[in-house]
């Protein structure tokens, strides 16, 4: 059985988080410099041992207080509705304000392996990926629109809202509106920022959803399925929902049946450059099957679910999660991928995502992100000193953007024209991309979050510039251009 409504307070959309996390999160970082001051301090006079104990202690203090002041309301109705949807979370984790989100951080020692979250399958939000998946019977007053849009992620965007009695503690945790700083959400004025390929994604998700709920409203829905609800709804289920194998519990069916099942999250779809999440949960479903990570033997289909509580987690790259599916007990577990200290934020990785990816999917960029690899587009012949004779040789290889990841040479074209083109190319995304423009990019996007993230992305791309620019005049003989590199 799906989980009944929580009974009590009634549900408001968009209750804030109080005013004061940002302070909070500051004074938890200076907490934790403090600790590490403390604990070199210490060295000089005592042992190791003793002064990692004593850390240890002051830590755990520490965040039972930060634990009792930042405990906001949206996060308490969530731990009380998680407790009545049966979804368990280990004793020795806090969901914690970080920034302008929350992240998931905990009190004591993890071990490797240990269960950190558990969650039936009854308690995800789920559905079928299946364009002709049939409705559960809870949605059939979306029936006419529903079979008008087959894209799974906009279809569970729309439930998780149409059924918000049932899911309001869980929506009250998503991200505002103005705090998404995916570039489907920025005004033209900030996309002129953004390379032309990031544009289109970004506007192919933007009309994408546009028309998606044009038609809510002509089907008469916008009460049902409110737009900013919905906007954040399908922002949260593309930077946060996984995709695996199972059947949609409904309130007649709830077991999930699973011979086996692969997961990612259904971000990838930026990765791949399409703005389908169900495209790139079935490329993601197949490369990991294919890698032998997962072994996928049942014949049930494919879900698209969110994950209450686990997907509080945020990503660092590095370790997948180590999401496991119970088929005999119908239960989500999440695990310790490694030992974790107290204080310390449990992360996994959403997959291996460039700079790039991440600022179409999740609204946010890595610093050093080591899965970061530089994409470019192929400038227009004329452009950039590139000839219309090496752009058409490019066009008939079919080659439109370069990837800068060590793999130039294998270009199906003549040395020359690598060179005119790999010069004109980085010339051209170094000219989107000078230092000096910051100031005045900072000062024309419509908001500091949006400032802060391009800001960012662009500290990444010259980052990447620099090395591809390097890398590649090592690695190929070339007459070097005096102004590759120059202008970083
Ligand atoms: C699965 S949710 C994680 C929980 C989220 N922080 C929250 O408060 O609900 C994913 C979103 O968290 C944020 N996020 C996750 N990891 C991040 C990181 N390393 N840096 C900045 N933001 C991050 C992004 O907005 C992303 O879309």
């Amino acid at each position: 059985m799906l989980a009944p409504p929580v009974t009590g307070a009634p549900w408001a959309p968009n209750m804030p988080l109080p005013g004061s996390s940002k302070e909070n999160s500051r004074e938890f970082r200076r907490s934790r410099r403090h600790r590490t001051a403390l604990c070199l301090l210490g060295g000089a006079v005592a042992s190791h041992r003793l002064c990692s104990q004593r850390a240890a202690v002051r830590t755990r203090r520490r965040i039972r207080e930060l634990a009792a002041v930042r405990t906001d309301e949206a996060t308490s109705r969530f731990v009380t509705w998680m407790d009545s949807s049966s979804i368990k979370r280990s004793a020795k984790l806090e969901i914690l304000p970080d920034k302008e989100g929350r992240c998931v951080v905990c009190t004591q020692r993890f071990d490797r392996g240990e269960l950190l979250v558990q969650l039936p399958a009854a308690a995800a939000i789920s559905v079928e990926m299946s364009p002709e998946a049939p409705l559960t019977p809870e949605l059939k007053a979306l029936e006419p629109w529903w079979r008008k849009h087959p894209r799974s992620s906009i279809r569970l965007a729309a439930k998780l809202v149409f059924q918000r009695e049932q899911f309001g503690p869980y929506i009250d945790m998503l991200y505002p509106l103005e705090q998404i700083y995916a570039p489907w959400r920025w005004k033209e004025q900030d996309l002129q920022f953004l390379p032309q390929s990031l544009v289109l994604k970004a506007q192919a998700r933007k009309e994408a959803l546009e028309a998606a709920y044009q038609d809510l409203e002509q089907e008469g829905l916008s009460d049902a399925i409110p737009e900013d609800l919905f906007l954040r709804a399908h922002h949260a289920v593309a930077s946060r929902a996984f995709a695996g194998e199972g059947e949609v519990p409904s309130s007649r069916a709830a077991a999930l049946a699973v011979g086996g099942l692969s997961i990612f999250a259904a971000g990838s779809a930026a990765a791949l450059g399409v703005t389908s999440v169900d495209f790139a949960a079935m490329a993601g479903a197949a490369l990991m099957a294919a890698s032998g990570a997962v072994v996928v033997t049942s014949q049930s289909p494919q879900v698209l679910s969110l994950l209450p509580m686990i997907d509080q987690v945020n990503h660092r790259s590095g370790a997948p999660p180590d999401l496991q599916f119970d088929p005999t007990n119908g239960l989500w577990q999440l695990r310790a991928t490694r030992a974790y200290e107290p204080g310390e934020e449990i992360v996994f990785s959403y997959g291996d995502k460039d700079s790039d990816a991440l600022l179409l999917q999740h609204g946010f960029v890595e610093e050093d992100n080591g899965a970061d690899q530089l994409r470019l587009m192929v400038p227009e012949a004329g452009s950039f000193g590139l000839s219309a004779e090496v752009k058409s040789e490019l066009a008939e290889a079919g080659i439109e953007e370069l990837c800068f990841d060590g793999s130039l040479e294998k270009l199906p074209v003549s040395k020359r024209s690598l060179t005119e083109v790999v010069e004109a190319t980085l010339r051209c995304a170094a000219g989107d991309c000078r230092r000096s423009e910051d100031a005045k990019v900072a000062q024309e996007v419509s908001s500091p979050g949006i400032g802060r993230v391009l800001l960012c992305w662009r500290g990444e791309r010259r980052k990447l510039l620099k090395a591809a620019a390097t890398q590649w005049q090592a690695g190929v003989e070339v007459t070097k251009h005096p102004n590759v590199g120059e202008r970083l």
